[in-house]
This record gives structure tokens, C-alpha cells and sequence, in this order.
């Protein structure tokens, strides 16, 4: 698919778009970038690039540049780039927030050099190479943040790399992206931190730690994620984050309403709705990976895949 592809940043999500390059074949060869020599270090040796190099070695001649380092940094390591870029390559990064990014990368790229944003839906609670693993982006959609300027050909390229690491490329506008992310992974990374924090400042922590079951696991895993990281997610995305906790706030105004008031009606509906949209979300989406090869192998992959929403 690609003869080289350059990783900045080989972290947990650069580490493991290596691995999956590497494991599927689907670059001649892949180089590392990271100021981190231990990283580096570990990123050849398990697999995830083959050589080192500097960014101004690495980039000339890359069919595809995966900035996927801290959010902070992205702009900043693009702008150190663009010297050494040469026609067609195609460029993209991983942050959890797109902000201005993608207009500001998108301005200042030569001419037959083009951006798009991405984003994998798919991650783990801890940080660095070590953690990165090749399966990580299957069956997890995938968002690619297009503009009006976006390059179609580059949209097409993303597109069919993405679903040869087995995840779903969804297209949605940078504003659209971050309003969705606030709702479906910043906040639920706010309050999975805050129901920690609650427990944690009860005098009896230790024992309510060890009596806690899957519920409390299962709610509040993101919980150990890294905290700079996510303290530059939810700056970066302030405004829309700060939007899902106020609607949030409300939500759970209401329930605590529904209880002062002994409203036992009101509290069941609440429940109820909670019960069908959490029970209506795909369980395990490698199953439906694989229920997706069983239909396509029995030639009715089109009605059954736009019937589940695979599109
Ligand atoms: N951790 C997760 O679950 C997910 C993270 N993301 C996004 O992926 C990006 C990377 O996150 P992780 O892989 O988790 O972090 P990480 O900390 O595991 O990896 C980041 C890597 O970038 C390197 N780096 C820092 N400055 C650099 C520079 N100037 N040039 C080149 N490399 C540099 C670091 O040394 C590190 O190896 C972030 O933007 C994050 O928003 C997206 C989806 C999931
Ligand atoms: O750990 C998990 O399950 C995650 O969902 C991690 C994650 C973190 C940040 C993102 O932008 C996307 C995914």
C-alpha cells in the first residue's frame, strides 16, 4: 500500500499503527521519529518501525506522515517538516482534538503535499510503545476530519489504510468532530476521573477500594489514563467539553430531582431509556468484524452491512 511511511511520535498509538503496517504488509518500510531514544529503542525492537531516523532525514520521499504525537506538539513538528517535504505525500495525525489544527496544517503544506485530520477511536489506559499493539484499530471506527479544502485522492488513500488496519473511517467536519468527542470520550473521561476522586476522598478509601466490583471497574478505567495527556485534551477542547458537562449536569440534576421527589415513575423512565441506547451499542465490535466477513462470505454483505450501520 505504501513503499515508506514515517511515524512521529511512536507512542502507544504510533507504536501500534507500526505494528499493524509492519504485521499487514502494508508498507515497504516504516521510520520511527521520537525524541524519546528509549521509545525508539523499543519500537524497533518489538516491531513497531524498522530504522530511526531524524525528521529531516525521514520525511523526503514519504508516501504517508503520521504525526501521532501529544496534541500540543503536532503544529510544531509539522511546521519543523515542511522544509524537507516533497510532492505526494500524504499526511495525517491521530489527536483527540482538532481545534484549529487541520486549517492551520492545510495552510502552511507546498504545493501536491496534503493533510487530513484522523482520529482512531480505539486507545488504552497507558502510554509509550510498550503498550501499543497491532490489533488496537479493529473493528473501532476511525474519523477523518475533512474540509472544503480536503484532497480527495488523499481522502481515498486514508481511507482504504484505515480499513486494511480493520477499523471504520468515518468523515466528519473538524467542529462536528470535536462536539462529538466531547460527548462520547472527553466527558466520560471527566467522570470516570470524578468517581474515583469521590471515592478516594471518603475516609474509608482503602476498604471501598477493595470491596468494589466490575461496576466500578468497568466505569472507571479511562480513570488511569495519562493525566497530561488528558489535561491538554480538555483544555484544547474547553469549550465543547464545558458544554457536555453543563448538559450532563442537567441530566443528573433531574435524576437527583426524581429521587427528592420519591418519583418512582420518572426515575424508572430515566433507567429504561439509559438501559435501551446502552444495550443497543455494539458489545464486542471485533464480533460484528467478523460477523461483516461471515455475510460478505455468503455474498449478502450489502443489505446486511447497511442494515448495521457498517457504512
Ligand atoms: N492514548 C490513547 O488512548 C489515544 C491517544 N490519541 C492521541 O494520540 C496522540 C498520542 O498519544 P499516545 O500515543 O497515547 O501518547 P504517547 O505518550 O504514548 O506517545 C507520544 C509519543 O510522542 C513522542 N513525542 C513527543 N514530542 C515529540 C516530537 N516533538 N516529535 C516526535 N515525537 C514526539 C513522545 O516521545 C512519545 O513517544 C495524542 O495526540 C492523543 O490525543 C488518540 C486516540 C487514543
Ligand atoms: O481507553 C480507551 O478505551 C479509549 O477510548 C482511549 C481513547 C483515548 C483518547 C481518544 O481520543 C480516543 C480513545
Amino acid at each position: 500500500m505504501f513503499k515508506k511511511v514515517v511515524i512521529a511520535g511512536v507512542g502507544l498509538i504510533g507504536g501500534s499503527l507500526g505494528l499493524a503496517l509492519s504485521k499487514r504488509k502494508l508498507a515497504a518500510e516504516v521510520v520511527g521519529v521520537d525524541p524519546n531514544r528509549e521509545n525508539l529503542r523499543l519500537a524497533v525492537q518489538v516491531g513497531a518501525v524498522q530504522r530511526t531516523e531524524t525528521l529531516a532525514e525521514a520525511v523526503p520521499g514519504a508516501d504517508l506522515l503520521i504525526l501521532a504525537t501529544p496534541i500540543g506538539v503536532t503544529l510544531g513538528v509539522l511546521e519543523m517538516a515542511v522544509p524537507y517535504l516533497t510532492p505526494g505525500t500524504v499526511i495525517t495525525d491521530v489527536g483527540s482534538v482538532k481545534g484549529q489544527l487541520v486549517d492551520r496544517a492545510e495552510a502552511m503544506l507546498p504545493a501536491g503535499v496534503h493533510f487530513v485530520g484522523g482520529h482512531p477511536m480505539a486507545g488504552r489506559e497507558v502510554t509509550g510503545v510498550a503498550g501499543a499493539r497491532e490489533d488496537l484499530f479493529e473493528g473501532a471506527s476511525y474519523i477523518l476530519t475533512t474540509t472544503q479544502s480536503t484532497n480527495a485522492a488523499a481522502c481515498v488513500r486514508l481511507k482504504r489504510f484505515i480499513q486494511a488496519l480493520g477499523a471504520h473511517p468515518v468523515e466528519l467536519g473538524c467542529r462536528e468532530h470535536d462536539r462529538a468527542v466531547a460527548l462520547i470520550s472527553h466527558l466520560p473521561h471527566l467522570l470516570a476521573a470524578t468517581l474515583v476522586i469521590t471515592v478516594a476522598g471518603e475516609p474509608a478509601q482503602e476498604l471501598l477500594l477493595k470491596l468494589a466490583g466490575g461496576g466500578f471497574r468497568d466505569t472507571t478505567r479511562i480513570a488511569a489514563a495519562n493525566p497530561t495527556m488528558w489535561r491538554d485534551i480538555l483544555l484544547t477542547n474547553r469549550e465543547m467539553v464545558l458544554e457536555a458537562v453543563c448538559k450532563f449536569r442537567r441530566q443528573l440534576e433531574q435524576i437527583e430531582q426524581s429521587m427528592h421527589d420519591f418519583n418512582q415513575e420518572e426515575l424508572v423512565s430515566s433507567l429504561e431509556q439509559a438501559k435501551q441506547v446502552r444495550e443497543a451499542l455494539p458489545e464486542n465490535r471485533k464480533h460484528h468484524i467478523a460477523l461483516q466477513k461471515l455475510y460478505e462470505k455468503l455474498g449478502e454483505a450489502e443489505g446486511i452491512l447497511i442494515n448495521n450501520n457498517f457504512r
